[in-house]
């Protein structure tokens, strides 16, 4: 057989199998238009987004994927087309960390897909304040990071804001070299932001010694400004890259090449158990001897497993501090009930901020 007539053979069956995938997927937004109505009958307006249910699906994709499309693929792929879904039930509006272009901005796109309203924030109290306004639905702000440590400024928010936390998203962070120009030799100054530059110096040292590097406010404002200069790179993510234009030169210049973000969804919302959940508490106890030691007890003996503990000046009183945990389990999880009722009798301030499903992608 010829080659174009191979082709052609070829094409007619994928034709035939979008033409299948069309009606699928049209059929599927059929049913999520009826569960809107479903659930606005129930009056249950405001939970039209379902973190609970999308984490399910996700996995369940994963697990029933025979490839040849790996795992990852086929969930983003889903991602996209549950974003697509929710969209004629609710128009989401997310708060974040602008300008477009930061990390930030790809992990909301990575957890709620592409079809949002994004509002890019100024400040991480202005992603808190417009959630907690009503303004939008969902704010998406960082944590921590696995070379950085934690994002304080943000614990610290969260002691004055009566938001929960409805997910997680973690976003592997790889700087890229971007530019107009085609050659790295061409690049005379690099600019990015400064925590970028100090995390790509190795690369930088070795591949652009003699390049002038220019810190700026964040990566995106970076390639925003070289997608209009002469002899420039900015270092920044593929979001920014997308946004902007700008060819990749040099992919994942980062000296540490496992660096990962963890960014938390704030909203309104108490979501339901999904199967794999965490819980984050904060809580505070009087500074005495074994104090936390006895706070934490009740986890030991319900045989709960606390994946992290952070602390944070209380900034009521001098020398006491807050405390951060988050756990292994869904806080109505019976285990993680009765180890989290332990942990209110032993604590001056408990607060539940949220329970919610373990990142899938
Ligand atoms: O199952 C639901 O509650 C839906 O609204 C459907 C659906 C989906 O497309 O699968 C859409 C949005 C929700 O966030 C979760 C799932």
């Amino acid at each position: 057989m010829s080659e174009a007539k191979e082709l052609n053979g070829l094409r007619e069956r994928i034709d035939a199998v979008d033409a299948q995938l069309l009606e699928l997927i049209s059929e599927r937004a059929r049913c999520a238009e009826e569960v809107a109505q479903v659930k606005r009958a129930a009056g249950a307006d405001s939970d039209l987004y379902r973190p609970e249910r999308e984490a399910q699906v996700l996995r369940r994709v994963q697990a029933e994927n025979k490839g040849p499309l790996s795992d990852e693929t086929v969930a983003r792929l889903f991602r996209e087309i549950m974003s697509a879904c929710l969209a004629l039930e609710a128009q989401l509006r997310i708060a974040f960390l602008g300008p477009e272009g930061t990390y930030t901005h790809g992990a909301v796109l990575k957890h709620f897909g592409r079809d949002t309203a994004l509002a890019p924030m100024n400040s991480l109290p202005d992603v808190f304040r417009e959630v907690e306004s009503g303004s939008c639905q969902y704010g998406v702000v960082p944590i921590e990071n696995s070379t950085e440590g934690m994002v304080s400024h943000t614990l610290d928010l969260f002691v004055q804001s009566p938001l929960k936390v409805c997910g997680e998203v973690l976003v592997r962070i790889h700087h890229h070299l971007l530019s107009t120009h085609d050659e790295v030799e061409q690049i005379k100054r690099v600019y990015a932001h400064q925590q970028a530059l100090a995390q790509c110096r190795r690369w930088l040292d070795v591949n652009l010694p003699k390049a002038e590097l220019i810190a700026l406010s964040s990566n995106a404002e970076a390639a925003r400004h070289v997608a209009g200069e002469d002899g420039a790179a900015a270092i920044a993510g593929d979001t920014a890259a997308e946004l902007y234009g700008l060819k990749m030169l040099r992919r994942n210049i980062e000296d540490h090449p496992d660096n990962t973000t963890r960014f938390l969804v704030i909203g309104t919302q108490a979501v339901p158990p999904s199967g794999e959940d965490k819980t984050t508490v904060l809580v505070s106890t009087p500074n005495r001897p074994g104090a936390l030691h006895r706070l934490l007890t009740p986890l030991a003996l319900n045989s709960v497993s606390m994946t992290r503990i952070e602390s944070r000046p209380s900034r009521c009183v001098n020398w006491e501090y807050v405390y951060f945990l988050d756990i292994e389990g869904h806080a109505d999880a019976a285990e993680v009930k009765a180890a989290l009722a332990g942990l209110r009798q032993e604590s001056d301030l408990f607060r539940i901020l949220g329970a919610y499903p373990r990142a899938v992608l």
